[in-house]
């Protein structure tokens, strides 16, 4: 059987942008698969925010090649199909949600008028949607940014930082929002986001960024899987430890299982068996997090914990 290998949606090589001497991109590679949601990580200053504008073609490149969909960046063809949302949204304050959706299907071309209560009701402004944006909240904003962006039912999706400003469920929402145009709509969706757990829910593969170059890329399964382990909180713990020898390590009053899937419910049994009790049994793997620290190098101090 041949093997289909698809176009990458997006696919990037060399790519480099400089502003006289920072080095926002710095030949960076990157190829995003169509279909699904992928996650570009990176501390501030890595270069997410410049590798969209670069593909949406608001800046242009130092050097290197980009190409979304199969062509050019430039090819006006692709940017119908694409929609966008980077920043913070404006529109007219004065406008209602549904007169800004109007407006831009209107005056603009984008998306069609029939459309406009599907996309608000897909977005959660169903009952803001006669309100003015002017007393729009920031995660308001951002729905009301991404159902602009959805309006032309776009094949391709960017949005930077879609969850910024959200509340827990305003978060929660945008992330169903979000999987289900990946699964049901069939969009590819890429975006930017300092929220790591939410990246370790929605994204399918991530890249992470830092300063202008790829450290990282991967199925965020598997990225998350390598080092995985059974954490097994028992007693007694000496014996888990002579049950398990050179794969159980302790940590504090748990045990830390080396093992693989597969083996896990032969050891809880075994180890019920041999009269041990387990209070908890749960697979603790690398998150994105540690990944994001080790690979970015960057610091986890009380500040960045703090701004997640
Ligand atoms: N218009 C500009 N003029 C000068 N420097 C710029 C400009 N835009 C970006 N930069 C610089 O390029 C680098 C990359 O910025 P970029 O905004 O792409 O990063 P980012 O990963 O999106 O960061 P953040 O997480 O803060 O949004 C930074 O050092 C930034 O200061």
């Amino acid at each position: 059987m041949t093997a289909v290998i698809e176009t990458p949606v997006i696919q990037v090589s060399g790519l480099t942008k400089t502003y006289g001497t920072v080095r926002a991109l710095d030949g960076l590679d990157l190829a995003i698969p169509r279909g699904g949601v992928y996650g570009v990580l990176g501390p501030n200053g890595a270069g997410k925010s410049t590798l969209f504008r670069i593909l949406l073609g608001l800046i242009r490149s130092t050097e290197g090649s980009a190409t979304v969909m199969g062509g050019a960046v430039s090819e006006v063809g692709h940017m119908r199909r694409m929609g966008s949302m980077i920043e913070t949204p404006r529109f007219p304050p004065y406008m209602t949600a549904r007169q800004v959706l109007r407006w831009l299907a209107l005056e603009h071309g984008i998306g069609g008028e029939t459309d406009i209560p599907h996309w608000l009701q897909r977005v959660g402004l169903t009952e803001a949607a006669d309100r003015r944006v002017r007393g729009f909240s920031v995660g308001m904003m951002q729905r009301l940014g991404v159902a602009a962006a959805l309006m032309s039912r776009p094949d391709l999706v960017i949005l930077d930082e879609p969850t910024s400003g959200m509340d827990p469920p305003g978060i929660q929402e945008m992330r169903a929002l979000i999987r289900s145009l990946a699964d049901d709509d069939g969009v590819t969706v890429v975006l930017a986001s300092h929220q790591l757990l939410e990246v370790q829910r929605v994204c399918d593969r991530v890249a992470i960024l830092n300063k202008g170059k790829l450290v990282r890329e991967g199925a965020v399964g598997e990225l998350t899987a390598v080092g995985e382990r059974l954490r097994l909180a028992v007693s007694p713990q000496a014996k888990v430890l002579e049950v398990l020898g050179a794969k159980g390590a302790a940590e504090g009053d748990a045990v830390l299982a080396d093992i693989r899937r597969e083996e896990g419910p032969a050891l809880i049994r075994a180890l019920a068996e041999a009269g041990v009790d387990i209070h908890e049994a749960r697979w603790v793997g690398t998150d994105l997090e540690a990944i994001f620290f080790t690979e970015t190098g960057s610091v986890q101090t009380p500040e960045t914990i703090h701004a997640r």
